[in-house]
């Protein structure tokens, strides 16, 4: 299967944040979703990407080709949605297309138009008066209209509302039914991804923890539950981490089917959300499962 992105062993270091490590190949024809915690480094892996930021070490290819020398040809290949105004305030989307449309020599006027009309959006209207809802819709038109075969996206959901937040999400599903797209974005709200997503790449505290196809990590994951008399030193290694309360526990496993041989009826075995499976990571701390005796 070909790769679109590929990081290769990439570590870039802030005062006091850093990438470690982080090799991530985005497969083409897919959406993926990007997750991690607040500060986890997805914004910086995102510019990595867009060779907005240089790494320190380790290399990274867009389409097979490197910054250092395909700049150009990569940039005109990618469509890159920011959650930020991009865009010339005082402008309307009608001005900003004649601005940037000689920067692109795939540029489309039919396509322009045709997604102007599907996303309602104004062509005279200043887009200082844009909501950050239209603004996300007309950066996505821009995309759309170079005829971007991959999209990446910072956030593109944050801060809309629920019934904007399904109209964009409606949006990236057709494009994956009518074009050869391959579509990359970070988001805190996992049920976005639960919806569309065929791959989840998650990152927590600058490391890379997976990169899987939705339904592996099902396969994968479980949450257990059941009575404190269950966890021994033995039967709490198996887990990330453990959440115990008066009631009982309750645990994540990457190792579905061992806990399942495991705990067999004695516990509650249950598909985690992504959700689940970066808060216990989270609790976890790459560390073996806290268990007290
Ligand atoms: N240019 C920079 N200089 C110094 N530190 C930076 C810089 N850019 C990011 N950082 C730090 O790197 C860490 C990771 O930031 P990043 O924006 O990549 O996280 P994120 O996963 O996108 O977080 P969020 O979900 O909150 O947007 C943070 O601690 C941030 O303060």
């Amino acid at each position: 299967m070909e790769h679109v992105i590929e990081c290769k062993n990439v570590h870039k270091k802030f005062d006091g944040f850093q990438l470690k490590d982080v090799s991530i190949t985005i497969k083409k024809g897919f959406i993926t979703g990007f997750i991690g915690e607040n500060g986890a480094g997805k914004s910086t892996t995102i510019k990595l990407m867009m060779n907005l930021l240089k790494p320190d070490s380790g290399t990274i290819s867009v389409f097979g080709l490197n910054y250092q020398e395909h700049e150009k040809e990569i940039k005109q290949r990618i469509g890159f949605v920011y959650d930020k105004n991009i865009f010339y305030e005082n402008i309307t989307l009608a001005e900003m297309k004649r601005m940037i449309k000689p920067a692109y020599i795939k540029w489309d006027d039919n396509h322009f138009v045709h997604y102007v009309k599907k996303f309602e959006l104004p062509l005279n209207k200043k887009m200082k008066t844009f909501s950050k809802g239209m603004m996300m819709k007309a950066s996505l038109v821009i995309a759309l209209s170079h005829h971007a075969e991959l999209i990446i996206m910072d956030e593109p959901t944050s801060g809309l509302d629920p019934s904007f937040r399904r109209e964009l999400l409606d949006i990236l599903h057709d494009l994956m039914q009518d074009e050869e797209k391959t579509i990359f974005f970070s988001t805190h709200i996992t049920s976005d991804l639960e919806r569309i997503a065929d791959y989840i790449t998650y990152i927590h505290n600058g490391e890379h923890i997976f990169t899987k196809e939705s339904y592996e990590i099902a396969e994968e994951y479980a949450i257990v539950k059941g009575g404190v008399e269950l966890l021994d030193r033995d039967t709490a290694q198996e887990f990330i981490s453990i959440r115990k309360s008066k009631h009982g526990f309750e645990a994540l496993s990457s190792n579905k089917a061992k806990v399942e041989k495991q705990f067999g009826d004695m516990a509650l075995i249950e598909k985690p959300t992504l959700e689940d499976i970066m808060y216990f990571t989270k609790k976890g701390e790459n560390q073996y499962a806290q268990f007290t005796t």
